[in-house]
């Protein structure tokens, strides 16, 4: 159905809600004006803010979320296709949903995605997340359709576990997304590498809109939002603070790059039954 411009919006959200929604929807109008018909945004566009506590008093049941009304009525006036990376949404009394949004153009919501992997890790220099604490973790693999390209969803941390996006592009995707808020030392390390793992192994094209530098709560983001082609070509890259960076996406080139190596027909069951547990070191 022809090729269509994306755009990932980057971000440096802080404490104030109103504060990064403004942000966030003046560079959704900037990225808009530039021709995109499809834009993303990153993970927790609304809020970063680790501490429960004030977490909790900034979020809502996604009925009440007025970010998110706000975002519907935004892709409506600009008549785009807007992917909000995610929100933090109450879905308990104590517990939220790290949770995707696909807008319409119309402003409906065209499907949601929670994020499943939960970020659960001590990292160097004493950086600790605990995601589990405060999120749900989703279980559902989740696809899209817009009018070019079937998209579908992942969350940062989930970028490390490939058999995610084998399983949405074995279900017709051909536009993986996975926007985040990487931590700035694994971003160095890992962020580009997996991304560009994940559009080659699937033939995909990836959209990753990221936060980026240094955030009102302490925290320092990757930022280097990417957009990359099926052959595992950068198309386009931000730096480490707020912008939009746009690209071309032709879902020609996911069939070209999957007739040039055909992997995804080429999985085999495999078998792991008789296969021992994790290996353990009997040395001192
Ligand atoms: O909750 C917030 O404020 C923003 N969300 C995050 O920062 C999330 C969960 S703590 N971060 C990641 O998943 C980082 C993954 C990562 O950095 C890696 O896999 O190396």
């Amino acid at each position: 159905m022809g090729a269509f411009q994306a755009a990932c919006v980057q971000l440096r959200a802080g404490r104030s809600v109103s504060n990064n929604i403004d942000e966030a929807v003046s560079l959704i109008r900037q990225a808009a004006l530039g021709g995109a018909r499809f834009v993303q945004t990153p993970e927790q566009t609304a809020l970063m803010e680790l501490d429960r506590k004030m977490l909790f008093e900034n979020i809502t049941p996604e009925a009440c979320d007025r970010s998110l009304a706000r975002l519907r009525r935004l892709a409506d006036d600009l008549n785009i296709w807007l992917h909000i990376g995610s929100l933090a949404v109450r879905v308990g009394p104590d517990k939220a949903a790290n949770r995707g949004y696909l807008i319409s153009p119309t402003g409906g919501i065209a499907a949601r995605y929670d994020k499943i992997h939960m970020f659960d890790v001590d990292l160097d220099g004493g950086e600790s997340y605990r995601e589990s604490a405060t999120y749900q973790p989703g279980s559902a693999v989740a696809v899209a359709d817009l009018p070019w390209i079937r998209l579908g969803f992942s969350i940062c941390y989930d970028l490390r576990f490939a058999y995610l996006y084998r399983a949405l592009a074995r279900a017709g995707a051909g536009l993986l997304t996975a926007p985040a808020a990487f931590t700035k030392q694994t971003g160095a390390a890992h962020w580009h590498v997996l991304l560009r793992a994940r559009a080659i192994e699937t033939g995909s094209f990836v959209i990753a809109a990221a936060q980026g530098g240094h955030h009102e709560n302490g925290r320092d983001t990757f930022g280097h939002s990417l957009i990359i082609n099926p052959w595992g070509e950068i198309l386009a890259e931000a730096g480490t603070d707020p912008g939009v960076i746009q690209a071309m996406i032709d879902p020609a080139e996911v069939d070209a790059a999957r007739k040039r190596i055909p992997a995804l027909t080429h999985d085999r069951d495999i078998e792991t039954e008789g296969l021992p547990g994790p290996f353990e070191s009997t040395s001192e």
